[in-house]
């Protein structure tokens, strides 16, 4: 049975993942400039650097994290970006909106100057999310996993990290039992989804090399955060 406590942990997450959202003005604008895959990556890297920031947002609002070593939340933060955005990125891909965003944003990240050998697993990835159909605490708890994985780079209080994810792990557990009564396996295969992301991560550096070479410019958030440069 869910308790108290997690009930009070998936609303803290829930409005937390909810209250910070990329502004209006950059979703607009991805909406509004044309077609060329300099445009697109332009478009694409102030996106994600918004969407870093609100990563940033959100993250401080994971109950226990600003207790954890001030270090190890830098590590955290940096080794979960690129997944926690793919998942961002995958959900807002399989929402199908009225202003054709979601066709124009793949549209962008298809013609974004990537080799085709990362745009097939990363549209298998938000393939496979969208036949998900996760609620929205299932996502909030889903990114909160990733952020809190413990064996990023650079970790030290390992244990801290674990018993922190593991509290997550145990309330979406029960949340994916409540809410998916007929899926026995949708838990398992939420995991399964984790797994897949740390390819498309591995995939990732290979793409920000690539961009690199074709003298793409990030912003020195990105940089800081890819140890790009
Ligand atoms: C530097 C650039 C070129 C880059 O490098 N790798 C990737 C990249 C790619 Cl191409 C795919 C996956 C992950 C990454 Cl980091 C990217 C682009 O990353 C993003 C990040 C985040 C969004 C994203 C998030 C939320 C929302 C949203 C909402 O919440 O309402 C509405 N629109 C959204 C858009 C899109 C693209």
């Amino acid at each position: 049975e869910i308790t108290k406590e997690q009930r009070a942990l998936i609303k803290a997450i829930l409005d937390a993942y909810n209250r910070h959202q990329i502004p209006q003005d950059v979703t607009k604008k991805l909406l509004q400039e044309q077609y060329s895959a300099e445009e697109n990556f332009l478009l694409l890297t102030e996106v994600a650097t918004s969407q870093v920031q609100v990563l940033v947002e959100f993250t401080k609002n994971i109950p226990g994290f600003l207790s954890l070593d001030r270090e190890d939340q830098i590590a955290l933060l940096k080794g979960s970006a690129v997944e926690a955005m793919f998942l961002r990125s995958a959900q807002v891909l399989s929402k199908k909106m009225p202003s054709g965003y979601t066709e124009v944003l793949e549209e962008r990240i298809r013609k974004s100057g990537m080799s085709e050998e990362f745009i097939t697993p990363m549209f298998n990835f938000y393939k496979s999310i969208g036949e998900l159909h996760m609620t929205q605490e299932e996502q909030a708890l889903l990114t909160t996993i990733t952020i809190l994985t413990p064996d990023r780079p650079y970790v030290k209080s390992h244990e801290a990290v674990e018993r922190l994810q593991e509290t997550m792990l145990d309330v979406l557990r029960k949340l994916c039992v409540l809410q998916h009564p007929q899926e026995p396996q949708y838990f398992a295969r939420l995991l399964g989804r984790l797994t897949e992301l740390r390819t498309l991560h591995h995939y990732h550096v290979e793409m920000l090399t690539s961009w690199k070479t074709n003298d793409h410019k990030f912003t020195p958030l990105l940089c800081e955060i890819w140890d790009v440069q």
